[in-house]
């Protein structure tokens, strides 16, 4: 395993911080989000109310004696965190801890009649039927007429762009900062697409919705034309991060795609197919929502990447936990965090958080003359950076 011991993890402890406005703000903004889209009874109610409490003045607590997995959290340094701030253990794990705790308090673990009943599924839901999902479909049509290699460099930023699509970062973008002018601040595509070479695809999945549907139609677009021989696509076990895609999310996307016209429903129909044949299989793996870079990622995952012609790694906390959630430089090499993974990975990210390697001198200064470190978090700017 990569340590780099000497990069600073990224902790919530500095007022003002990114990290800090989102267990300051975003957190208290989504529990009151959630608290407004069900009906929940005094219970639940209650049980928000203490975790907006505790997650804001108090201290981590640990899972309930009952919890399923609560020998898990322990391991995976849940013992060590107990009774600290949330703001003072590192931001990558008290985030995926506030994540278990809001599930825990709206009944989504308890035996009962809200037992897996996702909080955020409303959300979702508007974002699928909403017009722009629409129209991004039917685009498709024009595009089928294009020569495959123009597709598949469309369908794959199609897939990096979707990452704009995080229900999260829109609570606090509410001004409408994400839409301003997008860039590239590093572009390895050419060096991806020469990767796929008839075998395995990884895909770790990011959001739902508007992302999960261009990261299906590229999985489409490369099984059809035997870029690829099989994909597996992982998502998270549980809800989480609000669209994190989970596998109810990739049946609704399927469903729309299928039931959508044109060169969508075709995408629709044979990717349904594809899950018929296994040439298409979803992951749900418990590591997925682990609060831990994937430097720590257990055997039997490590075993699945290594296997793999190329993994691509979707969106910003998948970065975080792909190069660790540190003060990077960022003219650190990408090949360099990313050394232990198992086999040639590839990251197609929107910037949402601070964490940046990979850039040269360059650009960084550009980018800091022009907008400070607005860029970073902004969502404006995205990567596409590979490890062969
Ligand atoms: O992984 P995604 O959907 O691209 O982004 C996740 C995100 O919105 O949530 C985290 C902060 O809450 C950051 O990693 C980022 O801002």
């Amino acid at each position: 395993m990569s340590e780099p011991a000497d990069v600073p993890v990224i902790l919530s402890d500095e007022p003002g911080s990114f990290p800090w406005s989102v267990l300051a703000k975003r957190h208290p903004a989504l529990v009151r989000k959630v608290r407004d889209a069900f009906p929940y009874g005094p219970e639940q109610h209650r049980a928000l109310d203490a975790l907006l409490k505790n997650a804001t003045e108090g201290v981590i607590e640990p899972l309930g004696e009952r919890a399923a997995d609560r020998e898990q959290w322990e391991r995976w340094d849940g013992q060590e965190y107990a009774g600290r701030s949330w703001f003072e253990v590192p931001f990558l794990w008290s985030e995926s801890y506030f994540y278990r705790q809001l599930l825990e308090a709206v009944g989504y673990f308890t035996p009962g009649p809200w037992k897996g009943i996702d909080p955020f599924r409303p959300f979702k839901l508007a974002e699928l039927g909403a017009p722009e999902a629409d129209e991004e479909l039917a685009a498709l049509d024009p595009l089928a007429e294009r020569p495959v290699e123009e597709r598949e460099e469309a369908l794959l930023h199609g897939s990096l762009w979707g990452n704009r699509a995080d229900l999260g970062f829109r609570l606090a973008a509410a001004d409408g900062e994400s839409d301003v002018d997008a860039q590239l601040v590093a572009d390895d595509s050419e060096s991806l697409r020469s990767l796929f070479a008839g075998g395995t695809l990884c895909l770790v999945a990011d959001n739902s919705g508007r992302e999960l549907i261009p990261d299906l139609l590229l999985i489409d677009h490369l099984l059809h034309h035997r870029r690829v021989g099989r994909a597996l696509l992982h998502v998270k076990p549980y809800p989480y991060y609000v669209s994190d895609a989970t596998t109810a999310d990739v049946v609704d996307a399927l469903r729309h795609l299928t039931g959508a016209k044109g060169a969508a429903a075709e995408s629709g129909h044979r990717l349904w197919a594809a899950m018929a044949d296994g040439r298409l299989t979803v992951r749900a793996h418990p590591f997925s929502c682990a609060p831990l870079p994937y430097a720590d990622m257990p055997d039997d995952l490590r075993r699945e990447f290594a296997e793999a012609d190329v993994t691509i790694v979707k969106g910003d906390l998948n970065y975080r936990r792909l190069v660790g959630d540190r003060r990077y430089p960022a003219t650190t090499p990408f090949a360099e965090p990313t050394a232990y993974f198992p086999g040639p990975v590839a990251a197609l990210r929107t910037l949402k958080s601070d964490v940046i390697v990979g850039l040269d001198a360059r650009t960084e200064a550009a980018l800091d003359a022009a907008e400070g470190g607005h860029w970073r978090t902004s969502g404006t700017h995205a990567l596409i950076q590979v490890r062969a």
